[in-house]
C-alpha cells in the first residue's frame, strides 16, 4: 500500500470555472480511437494552469489550492507566499510519502486497540489531511481505496456520523434547514465554487442502518462525494454534499447539549416538502445542469421526493435505484455461477428482507428484468419474490399494507404452508430460495438457523446477500454464512469482509454488494450526456453493464463483482453506458463543447475513452493569479 501511482503530469487540471478543457479531452478521445497507447497519450503532457483569485496565505488557507510545502519558489513570489513557508520545496511524491508513513505509524501506534478506535484515528489523519490540501488527499484516496474506502465510507463513515458533533472541526458542504425557509435561493449563492456538477443530499433520517441521526448524517453525503472524486473523477471543486436539516425524532440527540442541528422533531407532510421544493428551486436556479443524488432518507420520503422530482429535475435516489442496480447484477451473475442461462432468472426464487426503499428498490427492478426476459407483464413474474419485513413474510392480509410493497404481497392461497407474517426460517425452509438478500439494517437476522436451512435451498450454488451497512448491521458475518449454508455460497456484503479460509486450501469469496459500483457512473454519465433527467432506461444500463463486467472465470470463483482497485475502471464502463442509453432515448444534449450529435457519433469504445477522459486527476498544477 502507498507508492504513489506512476500516472504521471495527468491530463485535467482544476480551476475555479470548470476548466476540463473540454476540446483537448474530446481530442483525447479521438486519439483513443485511433488506437494511440495509453502511456504515450499521457506521459508528456504538462499540467494546465489553474487561475486562482487569491493571494498569499488565503492561498495556503484552502484546500481547493494548498500545495502546502509543494510550491515551487517562482509560484511562491508570483502568489506572494515566500516567507510565509520553510524555505526548502518538498516534491508531490515526497509529500505523499511523508503521508502513507504517517499513517503506517499510525496503524503501528494503535495496534491492540478497539475497532473503533482505530477507525476513528484513521479518519481523522484522512480528514485532517482532506481539510488542508485537496490534491494530496485524493490522490492518496485514489491510489489505496481498498484500504481508504472503508475509512471515508462504510462502514467507518457511520461510526462518524454517529460521533460527528463530538468530531465537528470545521464545516464542510451546506446546511439547509428549517430555520431558512425563504432564504434559500439566496443562501445558494454563499457557496464558493461557479459550478457544481454533483451534490448528495439527505436529511439524515436513515442513516446506514443506524437509524435517524439528524445533521450528523452530513458524513453521508462527504463519503459518497469522496467516492465520486475517487471513482469517478468528478472535480471536488465541482461536488456538493448538503444536510438538510428539518429537526430529528432522535430523542437521544434532542437530549446532547453538543447536538449540532436543530433540536426540534422532524417536520412532517406539506411542511417538509416545502422545505424540499424550495432547496430543489434554489439549486436548479443557480446551477441548471447539476445532478442530485438523494441519499439515506427514510422511506415514505425516499418514495416520495423520487415521484415528486425525477421528471422535473436531474436527480436520482441512490438507496431506492443505485442499490437496485447493483443488486440486480449480482443476482444475475449468481445464475450465471450456477451455470445457467441468464434466462434461468425468471425461475429463481429470491427472499428479500427488508421491506425498505432499498430492499423495494431491488424487487421492482428484479421484476422488470424478469418481466423484459420473460415477456410476461410484471404482475405475472412476482410469484417468485417473496418479501419479510419486521413483522415477517408480507401478505396481502397484512394490516395496512404499505402501497410500495402490496405489489409483492403473497396471496395466502398461493402459498401453501406459509402464513401472513411468517418468520424468516419458516420462509426459508419452505420456500428453499436461490437466494436470501437481506436489506433490513438489523445485523443477525440471518442467525445459524436460517444459514443452515439455505443449505436445502434448490440452488447448487445459493446466493446470499448481507447488503445492510454498516458491519454491525450486516444480516451475517461472512465466516458464519460459509460455516453454517456451506462452501458452495456466493456470498456477498453492503461492508467490506475479509475472504473467509474455508480450511482446507479454499478460500470463500466475499463480494462486496454495494452502490458504490454504480452511482459514480450513474453520475458521471449523466453529466456528460447532459440529459435533464435520469430515466429507468439509463439504470437499467448501468446495471447490465455492471452484471456483464466479469468473465465467467471470475463467476465461476464466486467473484460477482470487480475488485475496488479497479473502480475508476468499472465507473468508465459504467458512465460511457449510462450516456449512451441517454443518446439512445435522445435526451443526450451535451457537455461543453461536445454535442448530441458528436456524443452520438462516438462508438461504445470512443465513449467510453470520452468518460475516462473527463476524469480529473490530482496533480499540482502551476497557480496563476487573476484578480
Ligand atoms: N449495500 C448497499 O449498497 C445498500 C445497503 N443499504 C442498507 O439497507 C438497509 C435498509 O435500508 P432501507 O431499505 O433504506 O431502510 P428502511 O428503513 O427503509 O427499511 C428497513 C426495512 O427492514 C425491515 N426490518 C426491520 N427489522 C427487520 C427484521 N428483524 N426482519 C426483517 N425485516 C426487518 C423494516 O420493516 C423495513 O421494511 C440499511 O442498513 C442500509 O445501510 C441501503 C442501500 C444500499
Ligand atoms: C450504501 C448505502 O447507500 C447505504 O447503506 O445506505
Ligand atoms: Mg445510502
Amino acid at each position: 500500500m502507498g507508492k504513489i501511482s506512476p500516472r504521471n503530469t495527468e491530463k485535467k487540471q482544476r480551476s475555479i470555472g470548470g476548466l476540463y478543457q473540454r476540446h483537448r479531452m474530446w481530442n483525447i478521445a479521438r486519439l483513443a480511437a485511433s488506437n494511440l497507447s495509453r502511456s504515450r497519450r499521457f506521459s508528456t503532457a504538462i499540467p494546465g494552469p489553474c487561475i486562482v483569485h487569491k493571494r498569499g496565505a488565503d492561498i495556503l488557507h484552502d484546500p481547493w489550492f494548498n500545495k502546502d510545502t509543494g510550491f515551487p519558489l517562482t509560484e511562491r513570489d508570483r502568489l506572494g507566499l515566500r516567507g510565509l513557508l520553510p524555505p526548502r520545496v518538498i516534491s508531490f511524491e515526497q509529500q505523499y510519502a511523508r503521508f502513507m508513513e504517517s499513517y503506517r505509524s499510525l496503524e503501528k501506534n494503535t495496534r491492540g486497540q478497539s475497532d473503533g478506535i482505530v477507525s476513528l484515528a484513521k479518519w481523522r489523519i484522512l480528514n485532517r489531511l482532506h481539510d488542508r490540501n485537496e490534491t494530496l488527499y485524493y490522490r492518496v484516496l485514489i491510489d489505496n481505496i481498498k484500504n481508504f474506502a472503508p475509512i471515508i465510507y462504510t462502514p467507518t463513515v457511520g461510526l462518524v456520523c454517529q460521533n460527528y458533533s463530538g468530531l465537528f472541526r470545521r464545516p464542510r458542504g451546506m446546511y439547509f434547514s428549517a430555520k431558512d425557509k425563504g432564504e434559500m435561493m439566496s443562501m445558494i449563492y454563499n457557496w464558493p465554487a461557479h459550478q457544481v456538477d454533483m451534490i448528495v443530499l439527505t436529511d439524515g433520517s436513515r442513516i446506514l442502518g443506524l437509524g435517524d441521526l439528524g445533521v450528523q448524517g452530513i458524513g453521508i453525503p462527504i463519503g459518497k462525494l469522496d467516492m465520486y472524486v475517487a471513482a469517478a473523477g468528478i472535480n471536488p471543486q465541482r461536488i456538493l454534499p448538503v444536510m438538510l436539516d428539518v429537526g430529528t425524532n432522535n430523542q437521544k440527540l434532542l437530549e446532547d447539549p453538543l447536538y449540532l442541528g436543530l433540536r426540534q422533531p422532524r417536520l412532517e407532510g406539506e411542511e417538509y416538502l416545502s422545505i424540499v421544493d424550495e432547496f430543489m428551486e434554489a439549486v436548479f436556479t443557480r446551477w441548471p445542469k447539476a445532478i442530485v443524488q438523494f441519499e439515506d432518507f427514510q422511506m415514505k420520503w425516499a418514495f416520495e421526493t423520487l415521484q415528486r422530482y425525477r421528471k422535473r429535475f436531474c436527480m436520482f435516489n441512490d438507496d431506492i435505484q443505485g442499490t437496485a442496480g447493483v443488486a440486480l447484477a449480482g443476482l444475475l451473475g449468481s445464475v450465471r455461477a450456477q451455470g445457467r442461462p441468464l434466462s434461468d432468472f425468471a425461475h429463481q426464487k429470491i427472499v428479500v428482507v427488508g421491506a425498505g426503499s432499498a430492499g423495494l428498490g431491488v424487487l421492482n427492478m428484479a421484476a422488470q428484468a424478469v418481466s423484459r426476459m420473460s415477456g410476461s407483464g410484471e404482475a405475472a413474474v412476482k410469484k417468485q419474490f417473496f418479501l419479510l419485513d419486521k413483522d415477517g413474510l408480507v401478505t396481502k392480509e397484512r394490516k395496512e399494507l404499505d402501497p410500495s410493497a402490496a405489489p409483492f404481497a403473497k396471496d395466502p392461497r398461493e402459498i401453501e404452508g406459509l402464513r401472513e407474517g411468517a418468520d424468516l426460517v419458516e420462509v426459508v425452509k419452505k420456500v428453499k430460495p436461490h437466494v436470501l438478500l437481506g436489506l433490513s439494517g438489523v445485523g443477525g437476522v440471518f442467525n445459524e438457523e436460517v444459514l443452515k436451512a439455505m443449505r436445502e435451498s434448490d440452488s447448487s450454488k445459493p446466493a446470499i446477500f448481507a447488503m445492510s451497512n454498516p458491519t454491525m448491521n450486516a444480516e451475517c458475518t461472512a465466516a458464519d454464512a460459509f460455516r453454517h449454508a456451506g462452501e458452495n455460497i456466493v456470498f456477498a456484503s453492503g461492508s467490506p469482509f475479509e475472504n473467509v479460509d474455508l480450511g482446507n486450501g479454499k478460500v470463500g469469496h466475499v463480494n462486496q454488494a454495494n452502490n458504490m459500483y454504480l452511482f459514480p457512473g450513474i453520475g458521471l454519465g449523466t453529466l456528460l450526456s447532459g440529459a435533464r433527467f435520469i430515466t429507468d432506461g439509463m439504470l437499467q444500463a448501468a446495471a447490465e453493464c455492471l452484471a456483464s463486467y466479469m468473465t465467467d472465470e471470475d463467476i465461476q470463483n464466486g467473484i460477482l463483482y470487480p475488485s475496488i482497485n479497479s473502480i475508476r475502471n468499472i465507473t468508465a464502463e459504467v458512465g460511457a453506458a449510462v450516456l449512451r442509453a441517454a443518446v439512445a432515448e435522445e435526451l443526450a444534449e451535451g457537455h461543453g463543447d461536445v454535442g448530441p450529435k458528436e456524443l452520438k457519433n462516438m462508438s461504445k469504445e470512443m465513449t467510453v475513452e470520452y468518460v475516462r477522459s473527463n476524469m480529473w486527476f490530482p496533480v499540482y498544477s502551476p497557480l496563476v493569479h487573476e484578480k
